[in-house]
């Protein structure tokens, strides 16, 4: 690699996919997105066409026009655009790592293939490997979900010796909750000044203490603000303030869960709490009724004006 890192950090919105009514992507949405996010919770850095973003629902053109959005929106406002090109093929994902580098993006991620999975860590982090050959400058971090692919071998056993195959492995975004895993990928990403990245939101605090340098998730699309003033408790050391916020945050999701929160839902919350047209999801995955997705931004707004805490 030959360009300087910037170290990814903080709070990282893993962003939706806005579609019209039609199902077509619908980019006119991404500039008002991105000013919602900056503006209104403070997320300055962006996860995009990831398991939130319903990458893999999408085809390779859709993804290449949404992170060209992305980044020419997010120029001079976000400070990272990272794009998930994560595939079934390894050649789709070599396409839009090539793309990706061509368009500045900040960095690309990728998760494992989950119909042929890999047989294990070696098999993936060849894979990571040929993946990021296609764009040698530009960060790559491996996304751990293994409750999506299926694959659940250690992550630390991928991060292991891989900066031996991969000169651009910037770090993990880990969304498992393994927290044995997450520690032994924190202690190796030390001497490698990697980012770990935690992706179970209401779970983060016990990631914080592990020493992750930051979280990519859903809920930071609007709960970015409550989240960061959490950071800023943990970092001053106030572990009544930092403890009171993850609780309230884990009522909102546990009441979130209990009515059914998935992709589809989350997406319709979204848009209820943030005003912008996000559009339904893509099938599989089926539309949330507006009415249960109001109930849970209700939820989300008491929260956010300290009713929970
Ligand atoms: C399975 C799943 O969707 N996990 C979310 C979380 O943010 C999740 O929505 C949140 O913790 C609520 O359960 C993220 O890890 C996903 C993510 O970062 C992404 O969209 O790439």
């Amino acid at each position: 690699m030959s360009r300087s890192i910037r170290k990814l950090t903080g709070l990282v919105a893993a962003t939706f996919t806005p579609l019209t009514a039609e199902g077509e992507i619908n980019l006119s949405v991404i500039g008002p997105y991105i000013d919602y996010l900056v503006e209104n919770q403070n997320v300055k850095s962006v996860f995009i066409n990831g398991t939130t973003g319903e990458g893999c629902s999408l085809t390779v053109d859709e993804r290449k026009q949404l992170a060209e959005a992305w980044c020419q929106h997010g120029k001079d406002k976000l400070e990272q655009v990272i794009v998930h090109v994560g595939c079934m093929s390894i050649k789709d994902s070599q396409e839009l790592a090539r793309h990706a580098a061509s368009i500045g993006a900040d960095g690309i991620a990728v998760i494992s293939p989950s119909f042929f999975k890999p047989v294990n860590a070696d098999a993936l982090r060849l894979f990571i490997k040929e993946v990021s050959t296609f764009a040698p400058d530009l960060p790559m971090y491996y996304y751990h979900i293994p409750s999506m692919t299926g694959v659940a071998f250690d992550a630390a056993d991928v991060l292991n010796g891989i900066e031996q195959l991969v000169p651009s492995f910037q770090g993990v975004k880990y969304s498992g909750t393994d927290l044995r895993d997450l520690g032994q990928c924190v202690r190796y990403s030390q001497s490698h000044n990697w980012s770990v990245l935690f992706g179970v939101d209401e779970q983060l605090l016990g990631a914080l203490v592990l020493g992750v340098h930051g979280a990519v998730g859903s809920t930071y699309n609007y709960l970015g603000c409550i989240v960061n003033k959490m950071l800023a408790a943990f970092d001053n050391g106030n572990h009544v303030q930092t403890r009171a916020l993850q609780f309230g945050f884990m009522e909102v999701i546990t009441f979130a869960k209990n009515l059914g929160f998935d992709v589809s839902v989350n997406k319709q919350v979204m848009s209820e709490v943030s005003g912008l047209a996000l559009g339904p999801p893509r099938l599989p995955l089926l539309p949330c009724p507006v009415s249960k997705a109001q109930v849970i931004a209700q939820k989300i707004k008491d929260f956010s004006q300290g009713n929970l805490i």
